[in-house]
């Protein structure tokens, strides 16, 4: 293949003679002469010698890799059963019940429901933070339109209403607040869109007013509150009291000493009842760790960091168990206690867990059925003439009540007109609320808490709280740390690679007859290919899932997105040197490859890893989605390959696709691989039976790579590189997080 490829050299002529073993000379164009360099030599089994040890290289490979694999396996399954640190469900369940008591029981936190407001404030947290006035909340009109997409002749309106503007109601500081609804009612939405956090979306218009403490907010503005969504992710190799840490110190890194950050950190975990598990692994689906409801907690407890005073949480009791649930309500729970404003979604609480509200929002239909407090509202049913069953609980009797299904009794037009008569009885309750609006204010400029002291450093949810330096150096904590703790990931990776050099220099040796040229064209082509396919796929499998976990991470300012990039491509340099040496040390020993190159060699196949990975990168940072990602990545590979410079000539590729050559990366790999490589090297010509080269400059030339240099393919792939993390970084800014803008409704 490489003999039909070689392009003629330009200005340069072999010529050869086949007769008594074939002279063969290269003509510079300038030397009329035709030095005879050598004769045609395809002697190929000059290496016999060392065939023997091949065969058993390879034997040695296969073994030694099957084995590794059966170690790992093994490793694995005793690890998920016997975790180190993190515990089996049943002692999960076990340390959430022993938390409860723990944290004091029900009844005690029940029994301080509805006192007034407490200002606690940890200690040294004073010094930092100006105290807060409570959160009071008010809404009013709160409306959500969905504009779909309809097919012709359908009879589905262009419009639907998410949210029909009937929602208003105001949370007094200290209050405890359960949305309550059947399934698709509109909870979610209306509590992502208080909170101002419905995902923008040119299809939705939002439209409504939001008080803070009385004062009218801002139509984008994202109120300072907790936020627990429904599923968090988190870095799985971490420990619960590691990732607290981690988020102290990005709130605080600049402001608090690392004693009180600790403080803090240990102020949190016993809080959410945390401390059980606090040296536990957070885990995720494949890696074994922390609990569901320590999930649920941890996932309050980084929301709590900043101690805002609002906090709200998306159905914090889902996929949990009774006693899981529990433990979380009362969390939260003690938080109202405290004088925090809670809401939750809640999705049919047990009658325990229902009581610890005080007040309730029912929706049905993306109405508002009914808002004021707990304790009154089986009596407002039963006054508007909708009766429970015996023995059934309040949680379930108002749930049937605003239930569009029609029960055993009715017929589905009895549904429509008990929804109508619930809407408008909520209607009128709503209309005589007081939202306690401030008279004459304007509107609040900013809802965020404000530093005291002389800091420089704002705690406006605008901006991260610490400077670059600082968010860097804990980004690449956090990276380093998270990379060194995959061990399994590490052996399985370490072993790929050290199975590949050995397969490839059980087959592989390079001896220094003609044949030999050939075999290290072919060597360092598929080195190349397998470098560039092994750091995109890597890229490409696990960025776009961290891309998640960043991307949230940058969206609530946590961070920006320089110092995480900057982390996060210095942390991957010692795996990708360590993967690489391995790789290279074994390929290059094991086939023989020029002794005097080892260094550059080395310094190639890195640099081609980190360009490679880069641009898996890159696409990763652009893909909505891991399976997008890896569903584009075989195009880039052929491309690659295709235009690797060899395979298709310039002038009959298509004009729109000639610039592929000059930014395929396993054209460049394999070329500062092939120019290194051939650097110096002599090579025996006698007894060739076509062109031969007598030296590495001739064996290039003889593949129209004369002009080829190392430098040419270091600059390329280092320039690949830094515009696949421009793109990389370009991509996690433009597709942040955004949220709809409320449009005010007030007269
Ligand atoms: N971005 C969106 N685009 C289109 N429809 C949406 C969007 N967000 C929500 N919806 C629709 O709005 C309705 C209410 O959704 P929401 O998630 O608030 O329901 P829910 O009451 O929380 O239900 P569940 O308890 O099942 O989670 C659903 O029909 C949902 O499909």
């Amino acid at each position: 293949l490489w003999h039909t490829r070689a392009k003629p050299v330009v200005g340069t002529t072999t010529t050869c003679s086949a007769n008594s073993g074939g002279t063969c000379g290269v003509n510079d164009g300038n030397n009329s002469n035709n030095e005879t360099y050598s004769k045609f030599h395809y002697k190929t089994n000059d290496n016999d010698g060392s065939r023997n040890l091949h065969q058993i290289l390879l034997f040695v490979s296969a073994v030694l890799s099957l084995g590794i694999s059966i170690g790992i396996y093994m490793g694995k399954s005793s690890s998920s059963n016997a975790t180190s640190k993190s515990k089996t469900g049943r002692e999960s369940i076990i340390s959430d019940t022993l938390s409860i008591f723990s944290s004091g029981s029900n009844k005690s936190s029940k029994q301080k429901k509805h006192t007034p407001k407490v200002q606690i404030i940890t200690k040294g947290f004073d010094t930092v933070l100006r105290r807060m006035n409570g959160a009071d909340v008010a809404f009013d009109g709160i409306q959500l339109q969905l504009t779909q997409k309809v097919k012709k002749g359908s009879d589905q309106p262009a419009t639907r209403m998410l949210l029909d503007g009937s929602f208003r109601g105001r949370i007094k500081s200290g209050r405890m607040v359960a949305i309550m609804g059947p399934s698709g009612a509109g909870k979610s939405v209306f509590l992502h869109a208080l909170a101002g956090r419905i995902k923008a979306d040119s299809k939705l218009a939002l439209q409504g007013d939001r008080y803070l403490n009385g004062q009218v907010q801002p139509p984008d503005a994202v109120l300072p509150a907790a936020f627990v969504e429904q599923e968090v992710n988190f870095f799985p190799r971490m420990t619960v009291r590691e990732t607290l840490a981690f988020r102290v110190a990005l709130h605080y890194g600049d402001l608090l000493d690392k004693d009180a950050q600790q403080a803090r950190v240990s102020d949190l975990l016993s809080q959410l009842g945390l401390d059980i598990c606090a040296d536990t692994i957070v885990g995720d689906q494949k890696v074994r760790g922390i609990s569901s409801g320590e999930r649920k907690r941890l996932s309050i407890a980084v929301e709590m960091i900043s101690s805002p005073d609002l906090v709200c949480c998306d159905e914090p009791t889902s996929n949990l168990d009774s006693t899981a649930a529990a433990v979380v309500v009362d969390k939260l729970r003690q938080m109202a206690v405290k004088g925090k404003t809670i809401l939750c979604v809640i999705h049919q609480p047990s009658a325990m867990i229902f009581s610890q509200f005080d007040d309730v929002l029912l929706v049905s239909q993306g109405k508002q059925m009914y808002f004021g407090p707990v304790f009154g509202i089986r009596k407002y049913m039963e006054d508007l003439g909708y009766l429970p069953e015996d023995e059934t609980g309040t949680p379930e009797f108002i749930l049937d009540c605003v239930s569009p299904i029609p029960s055993m009794w009715e017929i589905p037009k009895e549904a429509e007109d008990r929804l109508q008569v619930l809407a408008k009885a909520a209607m009128k309750q709503a209309a005589d609320m007081d939202l306690g609006v401030k008279n004459g204010d304007g509107m609040a400029e900013s809802s965020c808490p404000s530093l005291l002291g002389d800091s420089t450093a704002s705690l406006d949810s605008d901006c991260p709280r610490t400077s670059m330096w600082t968010q860097f150096k804990l980004l690449l904590q956090r990276a380093v740390a998270e990379n060194f703790r995959g061990k399994d990931v590490i052996m399985i990776k370490t072993t790929q690679q050290a199975v590949v050099a050995i397969i490839y220099g059980a087959i592989y040796s390079l001896g220094h007859n003609q044949a030999s040229i050939l075999d290290r064209f072919g060597l360092l082509s598929l080195t190349s290919i397998g470098g560039a396919n092994m750091a995109i796929a890597t890229a490409l499998r696990s960025f776009p899932k961290e891309k998640t976990i960043a991307g949230a991470e940058i969206a609530i300012k946590q961070y920006r997105a320089l110092p995480y990039f900057a982390a996060k491509a210095i942390s991957e340099l010692p795996l990708v040197f360590f993967y690489n040496g391995v790789m290279g040390i074994i390929l290059f020993f094991a086939t023989g490859m020029n002794p005097d190159r080892f260094w550059t060699f080395l310094g190639l196949i890195t640099l081609h890893s980190l360009a490679s990975e880069a641009s898996g990168m890159a696409v990763g940072a652009v893909s909505p989605s891991s399976e997008v990602a890896l569903a584009v990545f075989p195009a880039i590979l052929i491309l690659n390959v295709i235009f690797d410079g060899r395979n298709i000539s310039i002038e009959n590729t298509p004009f729109l696709l000639r610039w592929i050559p000059k930014v395929s990366l396993i054209r460049w790999g394999f070329e500062g691989l092939v120019v290194n490589e051939f650097e110096g090297l002599e090579f025996d010509a006698t007894d060739s039976e076509g062109p031969a080269a007598a030296t590495g400059k001739q064996a290039l030339a003889m593949f129209g790579m004369d002009d080829a240099s190392v430098e040419d393919a270091v600059q390329a792939e280092a320039t690949i590189m830094i515009a696949c993390w421009c793109l990389a970084y370009l991509g996690l800014t433009l597709t942040k997080q955004r949220f709809v803008t409320m449009q005010p409704v007030r007269g």
